[in-house]
């Protein structure tokens, strides 16, 4: 699967945040939109999937797609329990499947036991784990994160990109993830476009070609990380 983004226009009334920008997704490789603060990261994915109109260009092949986004704030219903908020995302599955389905993503995030609890019961950081599973449960044709580990402990954190890692080499969906962590960028993706803003621009774009289990000679990774600072 290949998405493209083609002179990409879009302003926020007189602020001009993506002007003529391309760029170019695939499946071969988890995708990572690496910049600082403020340069249009989330802009840009939110007018990839619909969420924010444009003014011109062309977003192709997201169109008809099922998109699972994790967003940086959680986004739950506060209405509805976790179990709930999780069956919520889930349609056309027969009831016994949905059970299990919601049970297996929130053992993953390790809230098993909270399912019957409100948002407004939890952390910050327990709902950020739940609209992970939501998205993990939805399972979409395409995975858009927008720093979804940020505040996450270390250990809960690599359990949840050891995940997706093993997804995308099961599915070979698309897969793109922002961050501002270089240890994640260096952990996880393969496709790394390095961004500034605003306009929002890419700055360099390379790929790491190792396989994520082989990543542990930090001597070749630092040739990586330097790309990064
Ligand atoms: N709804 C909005 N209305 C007006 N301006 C906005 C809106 N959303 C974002 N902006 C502005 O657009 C610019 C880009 O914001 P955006 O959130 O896309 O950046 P980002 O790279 O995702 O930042 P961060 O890494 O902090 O999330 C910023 O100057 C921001 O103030």
């Amino acid at each position: 699967m290949k998405l493209q983004v083609k002179n990409l226009h879009k302003s926020y009334g007189n602020l001009q945040v993506i002007s003529n920008f391309n760029i170019d997704f695939s499946s071969d490789g988890i995708h990572c939109l690496f910049g600082p603060s403020g340069c249009g990261k989330t802009t840009l994915i939110n007018t990839l999937v619909g969420l924010c109109s444009y003014e011109k260009g062309n977003i192709i092949g997201f169109k008809d797609k099922r998109i699972s986004y994790i967003f940086q704030e959680d986004r739950l219903l506060p209405w509805a329990t976790i179990e709930e908020n999780i069956k919520f995302v889930l349609e056309n599955i027969e009831k016994r499947k949905i059970d299990e389905i919601v049970d297996k993503y929130l053992s993953l995030v390790d809230l098993i036991d909270f399912k019957k609890c409100y948002p407004n019961e939890l952390s910050g950081g327990m709902r950020q784990r739940v609209s992970i599973a939501r998205a993990f449960a939805y399972d979409g044709d395409i995975l858009i994160m927008d720093e979804p580990f940020k505040g996450l402990h270390f250990d809960i954190k690599k359990v949840l990109i050891d995940y997706i890692i093993d997804y995308w080499y099961e599915k070979k969906n698309v897969v793109i993830y922002i961050t501002h962590d270089i240890d994640e960028v260096l952990y996880m993706a393969n496709h790394i476009h390095v961004l500034s803003g605003i306009p929002l621009k890419i700055q360099k774009q390379f790929t790491i070609d190792i396989p994520h289990n082989d990543r542990d000679d930090v001597n070749t990774m630092n040739k990586y990380r330097l790309l990064l600072v």
